[in-house]
């Protein structure tokens, strides 16, 4: 267990137990669609500690951000059950972002960043010191807004960019199969199999998301995060990746931050709804299942917050 303190100058702020945590039912996560689906991955590396399906519980367990002296998230707890879809939803600044950088780690590469509380990996505290940070990251990816491929760097490579960061070796064959593998997950392989020498930066705006889904798929996290992923992109490329979502469900836990609430309904099994009012720190308002989020929250903000009465 962590302390508070080893990730906060505000050591003696006082933190509740009373902070509430969401947990969905279990529910058995949809069956991933047959097209476009990859050849056997015989012999690739995998963790050691791999699963058949690799999906993780993560609990984030009485979150607190600052930024300098400014707290921006108050005790905020959530927990994202393995292999389903969890949306954070809320206006601008509320700290949906920032609450998903701690949930990997990146918050504290920001200078003057720091937190308070735990987030758990199926049980494991993230931020332990005896682990180190490029654990946290290849367990718990991330794909961001702005789609991020190495723009000179081909396809094949590109996919294959965080494996090497990680050190792992493979032979030529075993990346094959992995490429391929990552690329019909993440729905791109059809559309790409005949030109992997080709730059990443040639594709399009949608291609290049699937491209960094692809990428992050590569070493295998447990979970990935996805922020505002089709912000940037045409309805049709939007519809593509939340298809894709809906593919790799069942294998990786996400966790998408979407200001469409359209989307977060179509996409997610449970919602967290949060709200910094008047200048105070976010907290999440309310979180529960998404059809319940949408069609009978409990919290009359929630209700305007969803039905676009503002925000
Ligand atoms: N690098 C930073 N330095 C200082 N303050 C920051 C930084 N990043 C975010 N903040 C502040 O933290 C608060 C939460 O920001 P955050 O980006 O997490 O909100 P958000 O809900 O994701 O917003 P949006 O929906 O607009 O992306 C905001 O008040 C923001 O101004």
């Amino acid at each position: 267990m962590t302390s508070p303190a080893q990730h906060s100058p505000a050591a003696s702020v006082p933190v509740s137990p009373a902070a509430e945590t969401a947990v969905l039912p279990a529910v058995a996560p949809a069956a991933p669609a047959k097209q476009d689906a990859p050849a056997p991955a015989v012999g690739i590396p995998r963790p050691a500690d791999a699963q058949a399906s690799q999906a993780a519980t993560l609990d984030a367990r009485e979150i607190s951000a600052w930024f300098g002296d400014r707290k921006v998230l108050d005790r905020v707890s959530l927990t994202m059950p393995a292999g389903r879809v969890t949306a954070l939803i809320g206006p601008s600044g509320c700290g949906k972002s920032t609450f998903l950088r701690i949930l990997n780690r990146m918050h504290e590469m920001i200078p003057s960043a720091t937190l308070a509380g735990e987030v758990l990996i199926d049980g494991e505290d993230i931020y332990d010191p005896s682990r180190r940070i490029t654990q946290a990251r290849r367990q718990i990816g991330m794909v961001f807004q702005k789609p991020n491929p190495f723009p000179a760097m081909s396809i094949y490579d590109n996919v294959l960019a965080g494996l090497k960061m990680t050190g792992v070796r493979a032979d030529r064959d075993t990346k094959d199969a992995l490429v391929e593998e990552c690329l019909a997950k993440a729905g791109l392989w059809k559309e790409v199999a005949g030109r992997l020498r080709q730059p990443g930066g040639a594709l399009s705006g949608g291609q290049q998301q699937r491209l960094c889904i692809a990428r992050s798929l590569a070493v295998r996290p447990r979970v990935l995060l996805m922020d505002e992923p089709c912000s940037a992109l045409d309805p049709t490329s939007t519809r593509r990746i939340e298809q894709t979502i809906a593919e790799l469900s069942s294998e990786v836990t996400i966790v998408i931050v979407t200001h469409n609430m359209q989307q977060a309904n179509r996409v997610s099994d449970q919602c967290a709804f949060f709200l910094a009012e008047q200048g105070t720190p976010g907290v999440i308002v309310e979180h529960g299942p998404t059809d319940a989020m949408f069609n009978d929250p409990a919290d009359p903000r929630t209700a305007d917050y969803v039905n676009g009465r503002f925000g």
